[in-house]
């Protein structure tokens, strides 16, 4: 019986046909070794991905996925097997994929100088690997920088099928969203998930168009370096009637940006998901874009002098004026910059908020949001609910609330997902029961030299 934890294979160790160099990531639910055909002494790795729990069915899922779609935006799957877990008889399924040198998507843009198209480049090869899924019936159902990685080429790549499916699947998790980030999340999947809140029924079938607008966020993300709020329902009211729904700047206003490529971000973007366009649609646009730029590139260009932000300007604006100033420039046709010379790592990450959150569904978010504490001083019999606040508490979020959260009496909130009173710890306002939103903690104000 084998001893070892899939966890912590130790280099050597032999996993079918491949040999074990060394733990590269963890992801949920499994864990990537870079490791190579037994046997040969050289030749490049292969990416082992072998399940943290046995048995797991989302390994198949994705072997059974990675099969159908066959584009060079997809690491290939080159094999794939059971490796002798601890217990007896437990094995864990494995897959072996073709090794992706590089980095993540936001991460290579920090780290790394490009050429003033490359984000149109990376985002079109996304959209040709989302084009190959979708044509076979596929959904990858978890688009988000973190599953992209740009190779040293400059070639990016479509990851983790993990939570993909395809027509006829049988679903593997329950509850109204299959799993995915929130913040990608598309309009129509969150609002099926408000509605769908109380009841125990019902589960969301994804789309194309799920997968075409977190390419958008993604995209959004990419150049303007926040997140689009997340994209819910504007009828959802806290007791003020307010409409608190964050108001989604359009990118061109965060960052100077080509006119055609802001029309290119909202349109994936777009709350109607037959008006974000197919990602094969959407590829061939960027394509075009791309094939524009580059003929203007050829202008000879110089290093323009930077201009100091303004000393009142938004720190989100001043970590901003990078990578969108050279593309707008550049697909305008007006370039003198040398894109040689840009690297956005200057943009430095400025809140979690920037991170792509894990997967996981709406409901786990919202929870762990408003887990963060904030006092509450009135003792609390167990079993019973506390009533209301008349004002909001101290440390409290005060609105406006992005969604999903909603403002009443003053303070922003978060329903506790498919409860109702009484809420033990939680507030009960209107039948359902409510968590306080802490405020966020202030942004540093300075940026790095
Ligand atoms: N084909 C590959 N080539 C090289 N490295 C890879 C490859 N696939 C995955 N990795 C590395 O392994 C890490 C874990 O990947 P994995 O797909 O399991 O999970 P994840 O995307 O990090 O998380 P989750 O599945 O929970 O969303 C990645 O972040 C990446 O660094």
């Amino acid at each position: 019986m084998n001893e070892l934890s899939p966890e912590a294979l130790p280099p050597g160790t032999l996993v079918g046909s491949w040999r074990v160099d060394a733990c590269v990531g963890y992801g949920t639910y499994g864990v990537v070794y870079r490791t190579y055909w037994a046997g040969q002494t050289e030749g490049p790795p292969v990416a082992l991905k072998l399940a943290r729990h046995p048995g797991d069915p989302r390994f198949d899922r994705e072997a059974e996925l990675l099969t159908r779609v066959q584009h060079p935006s997809v690491p290939r799957l080159l094999g794939r097997g059971r490796w002798q877990g601890r217990r007896k008889g437990s094995t864990h399924p494995y897959l072996a994929l073709e090794w992706v040198e590089g980095l993540r998507l936001y991460e290579w843009a920090q780290e790394h100088p490009f050429r003033p198209y490359q984000p149109l480049r990376w985002l079109a090869q996304v959209a040709r690997g989302l084009e190959a899924t979708h044509a076979c019936g596929g959904l990858h159902r978890d688009v988000k920088g973190d599953n992209v990685m740009v190779g040293p080429g400059g070639q990016a790549f479509l990851m983790d099928f993990g939570c993909g499916t395809w027509e006829g699947a049988t679903p593997l998790t329950e509850g109204p969203l299959a799993p995915g980030t929130r913040i990608y999340r598309s309009p129509q999947a969150l609002r099926f998930h408000w509605n769908h809140r109380r009841s125990d029924g019902g589960h969301y079938e994804a789309t194309p168009a799920d997968d075409v607008y977190a390419l958008g966020v993604m995209a959004y993300r990419l150049w303007t370096g926040v997140y689009p709020p997340l994209a819910t329902d504007p009828s959802i009211m806290g007791d003020d009637g307010r409409d608190t729904l964050e108001v989604r700047v359009p990118p061109g206003k965060l960052t100077p940006l080509a006119p055609e490529v802001e029309a290119l971000i909202l349109r994936m973007l777009s709350e109607n998901p037959w008006d974000r366009g197919s990602a094969a649609e959407l590829a061939a646009t960027m394509e075009d874009l791309v094939a524009a730029t580059e003929a203007t590139e050829r202008i000879p260009m110089r290093c323009p002098t930077r201009a100091q932000p303004d000393a009142g300007a938004s720190v989100a604006f001043k970590r901003r004026a990078g990578i969108g100033a050279v593309l707008l420039t550049a697909a305008m046709g007006l370039t003198t910059l040398s894109s040689d010379n840009w690297s956005v790592k200057r943009l430095q990450a400025f809140s979690s908020s920037m991170q792509d959150g894990g997967t996981g569904g709406v409901a786990d978010a919202a929870v762990e949001s408003a887990l963060m504490s904030i006092k509450v001083e009135e003792p609390h019999p167990k079993g019973l609910s506390l009533d209301m606040p008349k004002e909001p508490l101290p440390g409290q979020r005060r609105p406006p609330c992005p969604r999903p959260e909603i403002s009443i009496r003053g303070g922003c909130w978060i329903e506790v997902a498919r409860t109702s009173p009484p809420c033990g710890e939680g507030y009960v306002w209107k039948d359902a029961c409510y968590y306080p939103v802490p405020a966020p903690l202030r942004p540093n104000t300075s940026e790095k030299p």
